[in-house]
């Protein structure tokens, strides 16, 4: 038995490259499932609307599901732009034959414009199709297109919601509900309703439809109960939407993919700090650099804003029997003291992403200079008294030296150490660069 799991979408092509199977395979793949496939309609379409458009040959949409179904595990399906009602009866009878368990995107147009679904069609969209659905996630013009009542109020969303539901259907969420972008999510077994509530989110929506049902599909396919999974599907889709690309003249696409983006960015960053760790922990020498206090190694994604986005050493770097040694592994928010350091220097040099604090000494100082490092400083007698001395010091310094240095240091106080600060683009060139220095000081 396999353990992938596999999701089948059954929806129009959108050339633009923001709704339709575009939109839903770049959904469960962000998601970790299979992102399968049945073309139903092949629409020319871009950020302005749809162009043109060509339905699939009915038996070719048939064989595409037959051959997904038949070769894979198949245990849920989404449907999305079903223009005729002839697809409509040939998709159902496909999902009937399969057994799958089915989310029914009642698509009708196109976010900039264009009718995706025939007048004709939206009855046997309720006949055929939605008996067969265990959710169903109409907008609020869409239900009222299925059920006749204009939304304006929540008790008008409870009462589509259960007119929909009488045609068959297990679950109706409908979603960016009245007042603001909240969903209402019905549950017919046991008439129970649940607001999923939001936030009104900026950014481009072309697609958001398509990809809050892909995303609905993954949860539920992960055995969320409904409500969660409409939670989880709307937090996805609003982070879709604030990170919309800017491609195209008119209705910007959402991003299912923005959160990856993030992360392989954390994950790089991870990766070059854990590598700086283990190169300065291979050397000895390095031992000669540790403060009293210790050192720790901080490197933040390119879009940090808290020490959450900022890698660093859980513990800190001591010295043991004559050698550095880490008192835990790299770690997100591992480190408070460094960590502010660079997000102060992130602030003023987005490139200038990492740092390390080393033993202070007039002659690591001197090194330093004769490297041509650029040095400044601050003193914490200035500090005033209601702020973090990181990021005030560093904030300090940076200023007066009219850019982000390679060294900030200050000469300690009443029991404070001095310190010296070395930063740098990340936390592998910062590591080399106390290993220049040790080598000077030797
Ligand atoms: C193909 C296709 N499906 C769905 C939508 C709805 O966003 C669209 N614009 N295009």
């Amino acid at each position: 038995m396999s353990n992938t799991k596999v999701a089948l979408t059954i929806a129009g092509s959108d050339s633009g490259g923001g709704a339709g199977i575009e939109a839903d395979i770049r959904t469960f793949s962000a998601l970790g499932m299979h992102p399968t496939c049945a073309v139903t309609c092949i629409t020319s379409q871009n950020t302005m609307g749809v162009q043109d458009s060509m339905e699939v040959p009915l038996p070719h949409i048939s064989s595409q599901i037959d051959a997904v179904c038949t070769d894979m595990d198949v245990k849920w399906a989404k449907t999305g732009m079903l223009s005729s009602p002839e697809i409509i009866a040939t998709v159902a009878s496909e999902v009937k034959k399969h057994r799958l368990k089915l989310v029914v995107d009642p698509v009708m147009t196109a976010e900039a414009g264009g009718t995706l679904l025939a007048e004709s069609a939206l009855s046997i969209l309720k006949e055929k199709l939605f008996p067969l659905a265990f959710v169903v996630t109409p907008n609020i013009y869409e239900a009222k297109a299925l059920s006749g009542v204009t939304i304006n109020t929540w008790e008008d969303g409870q009462k589509a919601a259960r007119r929909i539901a009488k045609l068959g259907v297990d679950n109706v969420i409908i979603t960016g509900g009245h007042f603001d972008a909240s969903d209402l999510v019905y549950e017919s077994h046991n008439d129970t309703f649940t607001t999923i509530s939001s936030r009104f989110v900026e950014g481009g929506t072309h697609g958001s439809g398509c990809t809050y049902s892909a995303a609905l599909l993954v949860y539920l396919s992960n055995e969320l109960r409904v409500p969660e999974a409409a939670r989880c599907a709307k937090r996805f889709v609003e982070n879709a939407i604030s990170k919309s690309t800017d491609a195209g003249m008119g209705v910007s696409p959402v991003d299912p993919l923005a959160f990856l983006r993030n992360s392989a960015a954390k994950h790089h960053t991870f990766v070059n700090t854990t590598e700086a760790l283990d190169i300065l922990l291979s050397e000895k020498a390095f031992s000669k650099l540790i403060p009293e206090v210790g050192c720790n190694i901080a490197m933040a994604t390119p879009e940090a804003e808290t020490i959450s986005d900022v890698a660093g050493v859980h513990g800190r770097i001591t010295r043991s029997k004559g050698r550095p040694v880490a008192s835990g592994c790299v770690g997100f928010g591992a480190s408070k003291h460094v960590g502010s350091v660079v997000l102060a220097a992130i602030h003023s040099n987005p490139e200038i992403r990492a740092c390390l604090n080393v033993k202070y000494s007039k002659a690591v100082l001197a090194a330093c200079s004769q490297m041509g490092l650029g040095i400044a400083s601050f003193e914490r007698k200035d500090e005033p008294s209601d702020v973090s001395t990181m990021d005030w010091g560093t904030a300090y310094a940076i200023e007066k030296y009219g850019k982000v240095p390679e060294v900030i240091y200050d000469e300690g106080d009443f029991g404070k150490e001095p310190m010296i600060r070395l930063l740098g683009k990340n936390a592998t060139d910062v590591v080399e660069m106390a290993l220049r220095i040790v080598e000077r000081i030797n």
